[in-house]
């Protein structure tokens, strides 16, 4: 695409995609690189017929946001990106930028999940999560992104050496200094514990703040860290001035809301990545 958009209430995906915004069209099959600081719209194998009072919220899988690769979803007449209006009858797209890695992609990869809401956000608890840079031992605090890194097979799960991608970083002071537009993955001080009846959202704190932005994927699992106590991946960019990040430092805000009704599976019992993470790359991502 020569740039994102957003079709708004009056228009279709394909009313826009005619009206010279495509700048070339790639097959998927086979496999296809999408290259960083591009932006491509990739029609999704599902689609959405919501009944009245059930709206869709979208937003990228964790391990998306671990890979720093942009991604939002929309539908037609969509007014906003990764929300869809209860009644939402029809086809989805996601547009994906990848921001550090350029990353192999094929028909099937997941990077996107939807969730289903009725009636408005029921927000319940609240809890502030703040930046752990103390770490035990000569273990590292957090990882920044390198440029210019070998391609991401997104499946090729737990196959890429993380030191081709991540540089260590160590806090000895209990500070790093963010440097504008890199990318870094750290971890909160507090654990975090998603009770069975309930999900979560995780948003920036004070967006305001500016020189830097903290999350980008944010929705966390119903019994994430039950029994097994985990702390909460940050997805950090620096942004405009260097900034002095201190251990303790609020960046970000865990919201609960409750479950419709009883879960079929908690998070940790099928496969899942992330149960009892402390300061986790990835899962493409070997240490
Ligand atoms: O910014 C985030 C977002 C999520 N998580 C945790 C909580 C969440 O429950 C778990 C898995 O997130 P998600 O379901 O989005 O990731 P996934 O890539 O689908 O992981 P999995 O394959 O384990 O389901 O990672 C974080 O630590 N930081």
């Amino acid at each position: 695409m020569r740039a994102s958009f957003l079709p708004g209430p009056a228009r279709t995906v394909d009313d826009c995609l005619a009206s010279g915004l495509v700048m070339h069209e790639i097959e998927l099959t086979g496999g296809a690189v999408l290259e960083t600081g591009c932006v491509y719209l990739v029609p999704l194998m599902e689609s959405l017929a919501l009944p009245a009072g059930l709206s869709a919220a979208m937003n990228p899988k964790s391990s998306t946001g671990r890979l720093d690769v942009f991604t939002r979803v929309i539908g037609n007449n969509a007014a906003a990106f990764d929300q869809l209006p209860a009644g939402y009858c029809g086809p989805l797209w996601v547009e994906i930028s990848p921001r550090t890695f350029s990353i192999l992609a094929r028909p099937g990869d997941r990077l996107v999940q939807v969730r289903l809401r009725r009636g408005a956000l029921k927000a319940g608890l609240s809890q502030v999560l703040s930046v752990d840079l103390q770490a035990a031992g000569n273990a590292p605090v957090g990882w920044r992104a390198k440029r210019h890194s070998p391609l991401v097979d997104l499946c090729r799960i737990g196959a890429h050496a993380a030191l081709d991608f991540w540089e260590p970083l160590y806090a000895p002071r209990g500070q790093i200094v963010l440097d504008p537009g890199e990318f870094y993955i750290l971890a909160s001080r507090e654990a975090v514990e998603i009770p069975l009846a309930d999900a979560a959202e995780m948003a920036p704190i004070a967006p305001e703040i500016g020189e830097f932005r903290a999350h980008y994927a944010g929705f966390f699992d119903p019994g994430f860290g039950l029994g097994a106590p985990a702390k909460a991946v940050l997805e950090v960019r620096g942004r405009d001035v260097p900034f002095i990040l201190e251990h303790g430092q609020a960046v970000a805000r865990l919201v609960h809301e409750p479950m419709a009704g009883k879960i079929g599976s908690a998070y940790g019992m099928n496969g899942s990545n992330y149960q009892g993470q402390g300061l986790k790359l990835g899962k493409h991502f070997k240490a």
